[in-house]
């Protein structure tokens, strides 16, 4: 449904130019939920409003449904929907009124279409006469989806759809995702949050406009070979200073309340070095070994671009 064949992109500025994407590819198939995860400012948004053709690449080609996003525009408006990052609902305009619009845009109603959005909708109903500026967080966005839903789409493009939405709502708003997925839609969807990316079929890793791998995520987690231990104590920040300078250390970066930490040798001896640290006055610190995540994946690959850093 999707696919894209080394799309670059660059942005000219007076004095310089900025690489937002460096040779993307990627294909996404029917029905599948792709994930496109990545820091701010990494190129997804950038990559979003190419392949729903609100942005010519400087480079490459794209095809969304079979049309060209740039040669076959207009085809490829008709089947997509797309939920930009900021929320872009009329504030002013009631839930049924932007509905309403949304459907005309595309020269068909609410009740043409009813049975695709049936679910958001029933939970929007009790609601229907407020206006969207008023709606909480997880209701803008379940009306976003459902704007986007009502012409039918065969892909769903939504740009960090749950950002600064509660953990309820946002499990309501996959449960819906997923159900859209058995019934044939793919889902091409950027988040900032690990454990959306675990509900995706797969996921492409992206960092400074490149791709750095796609694939499930339990297969992306398979690909971190390296030992993974956390550490913590009182004073964080030097800690972590610390434990980067440490040689045999490969990298450290805060996840949660931990230091996630890996090591150049998977036989680095962690007791003896959590020994040193306490005598050089970590009097309080801790270590476990720990299961690794999407984002220890991430930054194993981000770390030699990054410095150890992860950004
Ligand atoms: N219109 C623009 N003109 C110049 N530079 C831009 C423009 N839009 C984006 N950029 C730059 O391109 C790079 C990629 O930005 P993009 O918004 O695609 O990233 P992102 O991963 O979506 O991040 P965020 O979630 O913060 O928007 C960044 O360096 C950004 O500053």
């Amino acid at each position: 449904m999707i696919v894209a064949e080394d799309i670059n992109m660059k942005y000219r500025q007076v004095l310089k130019e900025i690489v937002a994407l460096k040779n993307i590819s990627l294909e996404v198939k029917e029905g599948e939920i792709f994930g496109l995860i990545g820091p701010d400012g990494a190129g997804k948004s950038t990559l979003f409003r190419i392949l729903t053709t609100l942005l010519l690449p400087t480079g490459g080609k794209a095809t969304v449904g079979g049309y060209d996003v740039i040669n076959q525009y207009r085809e490829v408006r008709n089947i997509v929907g797309y939920m930009p990052g900021k929320f872009s609902l009329y504030q002013d305009l009631s839930v049924e009124e932007n509905l309403r619009f949304f459907a005309s845009v595309f020269d068909t109603t609410i009740q043409a279409n009813y049975d695709q959005v049936k679910d958001i909708y029933e939970q929007l109903a009790p609601f229907k006469n407020r206006k969207a500026g008023a709606l909480s967080g997880g209701m803008k966005q379940k009306l976003g989806l459902c704007c986007a839903l009502i012409h039918k789409p065969r892909v769903l493009f939504l740009d960090e759809p749950t950002t600064g939405v509660d953990p309820i709502s946002r499990k309501e708003f996959w449960d819906v995702l997923k159900r859209l997925s058995k019934d044939g839609i793919s889902v091409f969807v950027s988040t900032p949050y690990m454990d959306e990316a675990r509900l995706c079929d797969r996921i492409g890793l992206i960092f400074h406009g490149g791709l750095l791998d796609v694939d499930t995520p339990n297969r992306l987690i398979g690909k971190h070979d390296k030992k993974l231990v956390a550490f913590r104590a009182r004073d964080m920040y030097r800690l972590l200073k610390d434990i980067r300078k440490t040689p045999g250390v490969y990298s450290c970066f805060t996840f949660g309340d931990s230091l996630h930490t890996t090591f150049e040798e998977n036989d680095f001896p962690v007791e003896e070095f959590t020994l040193s640290l306490k005598e050089a006055g970590y009097a309080d610190v801790e270590w476990r070994d720990i299961k690794t995540g999407i984002e220890d994946y991430f930054m194993m690959l981000t770390n030699d671009i990054s410095d150890g850093t992860g950004y």
